[in-house]
């Protein structure tokens, strides 16, 4: 052990630890509430002097922040080796044995499994055309009529039914709701503190945690006899492909592990790309001039299609300036602000020690505000991304390595197959004028964003 070696004194990176088990954890909240995550790296590195790495504790755990491209360069190129990916306890507890709590070679093939139905391939052969079809029913029922719409609100619900068709071919409206509303329980638990007792947020998250295994093992036990009587097939969908594939031993899945699993998806894919596309509305209201080249490619699209035929694979790979648009939305507010590791070894990171067992952090938040890496950083401007883009490293709204989103495929589909909907539909105005943004954990806009919805005349 490092701190048993009084001769060797161990050179550890610069920081304060702050308060006994708080540490640094309020200013970091306090930060992502008044909007500017980034604030909490900057301080840092400008009281302590080094732009490369500080130390800090944040949630009883003690932590070296890895800042900017090479500190996310050598977190992601070291995983398994001098790293391994860590979520905070209650993540941990309340997800059980699932990808995310998986290391090596089993979360190995556990992403393979997934990424065979999250990645291109299975978009291009299976469901382009399910996404698009739930995309404008969506926009039927929930927009369609209405002057006014909470985007944020409204955003939450399409995302959950269009994940529980893709991965489960759940479409009865009443059990989509039931499980939404568990969900809404369960993600309130996961970001606070884990103090389990009747009236806490944590408690009601383990219990609808558990609520939503239940009806999950009822589905996969029914899908499991219908596969065996050949009412479905094994390439139906998410569900079907976990419960058939096994690795090269021969091990399957337990029916667990798969609840486990698809409640991870459910809960990573969520709030991420509520939240990527109500900002990009925000946007695209802001700077008109961006929502019109945005709807002049869309529009491109459109009419190169039949009336009423779906999108396909090749409509989204023709979404360049789009995806430009979405991609300076993430850099402004990535989703995900960073995500943990934890040290594997004791190791040395630009000359200071990282004793094992402490965690790491990479930040998107901190990366993507550096004027290092992006010239004036707080300034809205889609162009960045055009040529060869940002250098490597400096745009991380997916992590990077083998840990890697998983869903980032997935979640381009989704964001844009929106975008395509809703402007070739409305153009809208922002109902609070410069809404104020507040991170807790995730972006949003303090109200939700509600907009008035102006229909394009055909
Ligand atoms: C705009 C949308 C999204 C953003 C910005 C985003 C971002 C991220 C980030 C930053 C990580 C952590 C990577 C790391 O630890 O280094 C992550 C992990 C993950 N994401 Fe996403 N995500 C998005 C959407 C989705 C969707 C739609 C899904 C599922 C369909 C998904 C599934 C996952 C999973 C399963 C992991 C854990 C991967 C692992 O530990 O191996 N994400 N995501």
């Amino acid at each position: 052990n490092l701190f048993n070696h009084g001769r060797n004194k161990v050179n550890l990176p610069p920081g304060s630890l702050g308060w006994p088990i708080l540490g640094e954890s309020l200013s970091l909240f306090r930060a992502g509430l008044d909007g500017v995550p980034e604030r909490f790296d900057q301080e840092r590195i400008e009281k302590h002097g080094s732009p490369l790495v500080f130390k800090t504790s944040l949630f009883g755990n003690r932590v070296a922040v890895l800042c900017g491209p090479a500190g996310n360069k050598f977190l992601f190129g070291n995983e398994n080796k001098l790293v391994a990916v860590w979520w905070p306890f209650p993540l941990r507890k309340l997800f059980g044995r699932c990808l995310i709590t998986a290391h090596g070679d089993e979360a190995k093939w556990m992403r393979k499994m997934m990424l065979s139905y999250l990645g291109p391939e299975a978009f291009a052969t299976h469901y382009a055309d399910t996404m698009d079809v739930v995309t404008r029913r969506h926009i039927e029922i929930y927009w369609r009529g209405k002057e006014e719409v909470n985007v944020h609100q409204t955003v939450k619900l399409y995302a959950f039914e269009l994940a529980c068709c893709l991965f489960m071919s759940l479409e009865e409206p009443n059990l989509v709701a039931k499980l939404g509303s568990l969900f809404n329980i369960f993600l309130k638990g996961i970001t606070g503190l884990p103090i389990d007792f009747p009236g806490t947020r944590f408690y009601s998250s383990r219990k609808a945690a558990s609520a939503i295994r239940t009806e999950l093992m009822m589905i996969i036990k029914a899908r499991r006899v219908e596969l065996q009587e050949g009412k479905a097939s094994p390439s139906q969908d998410l569900l079907s492909h976990l419960l058939t594939s096994s690795d090269e031993n021969g091990r399957y899945l337990t029916e667990m592990e798969i609840a486990n699993n698809i409640l991870i998806l459910l809960f990573a894919g969520h709030d991420t790309s509520t939240v990527t596309i109500t900002l990009l509305m925000k946007r695209l209201s802001e700077h008109p001039d961006v929502y019109d080249k945005v709807l002049k490619e869309q529009l491109e699209i459109r009419k190169a299609k039949e009336a009423g035929e779906s999108l396909k694979w090749e409509d989204i790979q023709k979404m360049k300036y789009s995806w430009n648009v979405v991609s300076e939305v993430m850099r402004l507010n990535p989703p995900a602000i960073g995500a943990f590791r934890e040290a594997l070894v004791d190791f040395e990171y630009a000359g200071y020690t990282i004793p094992k067992g402490w965690k790491l952090y990479w930040s998107a938040a901190g990366t993507h505000k550096d004027k290092t890496n992006f010239e004036d950083p707080t300034r809205f401007d889609p162009s960045r991304f055009e040529g060869t883009g940002p250098t490597p490293f400096t745009f991380v709204p997916f992590g990077g390595g083998p840990r890697m989103c998983l869903g980032k495929e997935f979640s381009r589909l989704e964001v844009l197959t929106f975008l395509h909907n809703v402007v070739t539909n409305y153009k809208w105005d922002l109902l609070i004028p410069d809404e104020k943004i507040k991170y807790a954990p995730m972006a949003i806009p303090e109200k939700g964003l509600p907009v008035r919805l102006h229909p394009h005349r055909v």
